[in-house]
């Protein structure tokens, strides 16, 4: 059977189709700029054979106007030669999507029905960055494989396991009783597949673990027995660290202060926050090899950023700990978390109070693969693990299908 999994950004889709129950990864992908007449399409096959092969790459560039043109072009990409590893559209048993907020109707994998997608568009204004383009991917999912089965995984999930004290925010309760204003924590598919993998590796079924995915999107989570007790994104992801475009944590008081005195309209203080803010904000750029490489150069503005992006985290690490009376292991994760020594050498520094350990040479080598950094005496320890979302949405799909 053929899953193909969709992870569809705001301008952005990720897929990735695997050969089930084998687990085997046929092909992946990124669609990029979706809307504009530069759009990108990143196409890898991968050889089914020999797994170590690096895998067949296909660069396009076009113009895409709609997600509904890129998953179109996808499809094109996955059914024509010379890219093709199907024959047929209908060739797919299901799809499943990723879905960023589920509110509290979903805690676990779900098949999509007219109920299920209503929910999802009730949720827009939860996570307006997000659900619209997750759900317009499965519009079109359900046009261009009528005949799959349609499976929503949502980021949301995972943190539904949190005591009310962690979620609850000190707010008047009808504010959470009727208008369900409360922390609900996002990449939870992420956090929940870094934390099996980790426990898995250390034999600690019970691993009490902090899990931290630092992509363009940046949050932690405290995890023990593999159930999230608490994480750092909140009502929306806006919350905690300072991420790519977003600020994380502040005073909600700046927004009265942006909306009063200073005269800033809603929208835009939305945009600042979401769109403006974090790394971005701070130096200009909000890709992390630009920053980092500022910083090589000795600029002042992206000192300051690695510091505060470090400082934020490792507050979260002490939080943590305490959440979790104690800890076993740190898993860095996500595009930064898995490829930016600096970053993990900085969250590290100063931490031997927490057994945290850092072994400088193994954090500066590049391997594929999870990944062990600490010294050999340190208390914690301190992991590198690949994240891989679609996989863990396509095994909590394939889970849902009658043995
Ligand atoms: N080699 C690298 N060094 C530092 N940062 C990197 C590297 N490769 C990717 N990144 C960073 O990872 C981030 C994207 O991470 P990713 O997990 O793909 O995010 P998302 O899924 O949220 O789009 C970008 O900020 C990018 O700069
Ligand atoms: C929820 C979220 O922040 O997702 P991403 O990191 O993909 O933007
Ligand atoms: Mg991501």
């Amino acid at each position: 059977m053929n899953i193909f999994v969709i992870n569809s950004g705001s301008s952005s889709i990720k897929y990735q189709l695997f050969h089930w129950p084998a687990e085997q990864p046929v092909c992946s992908g990124l669609v990029e700029r979706v809307g504009s007449a530069q759009a990108t399409i990143t196409h890898k096959v991968f050889d089914a054979q020999s797994p170590a092969t690096p895998p067949v790459e296909t660069q396009l560039t076009l113009p895409l106007p709609d997600h509904e043109a890129g998953l179109l072009e996808v499809v094109r990409l996955l059914t024509a030669a010379p890219s093709g590893v199907i024959q047929d559209p209908a060739d797919i048993a299901l799809v499943g999507h990723r879905v960023v907020h589920g509110g509290e109707t979903f805690a676990a994998a779900t098949l999509i029905t007219p109920a299920v997608k209503a929910e999802i568009r009730r949720l827009f204004s939860l996570a307006p960055l997000h659900n619209p383009a997750n759900y317009l991917g499965i519009e079109v999912a359900e046009r261009v494989f009528p005949l799959a089965q349609q499976v929503a995984v949502f980021d949301t999930a995972f943190h539904q396991t949190l005591p009310e004290y962690a979620f609850r925010y000190a707010l008047p309760t009808p504010l959470y009783t009727e208008q369900r204003i409360r922390k609900y924590g996002f990449h939870g598919t992420s956090h929940q597949y870094v934390a099996a993998q980790a426990a898995a590796y250390l034999g600690q079924p019970e691993a009490r673990l902090i899990t931290i995915h630092l992509g363009n999107g940046c949050s932690m989570a405290a995890v023990r027995g593999g159930q999230s007790l608490d994480t750092s994104m909140g009502f929306s992801p806006l919350a905690g660290l300072v991420m790519g475009t977003r600020s994380g944590d502040l005073d909600p008081s700046v927004l009265l202060h942006l909306l009063g005195p200073l005269g800033y309209s809603v929208e835009q203080v939305n945009t600042l926050l979401n769109k403006e803010s974090g790394m971005l904000g701070l130096t200009g750029a909000n890709d992390m090899r630009d920053i980092s490489a500022a910083l090589a150069a000795g600029d002042a503005r992206a000192a300051l950023a690695y510091d505060l992006y470090a400082y934020r985290i490792r507050q979260y690490i002490g939080a943590y700990a305490a959440v979790l009376n104690g800890l076993d292991a740190i898993v860095f994760t996500a595009g930064v978390g898995e490829n930016d020594a600096l970053v993990r050498t900085r969250v590290c520094q100063h931490m031997e109070f927490f057994g945290l350990a850092l072994d400088e040479s193994k954090n500066q080598q590049r391997l594929p693969g999870l990944r062990e950094l600490n010294t050999p005496e340190a208390r914690v320890k301190i992991l590198v693990i690949p994240t891989n979302e679609e996989l863990e949405i396509a095994r909590q799909c394939a889970a849902l299908l009658p043995a």
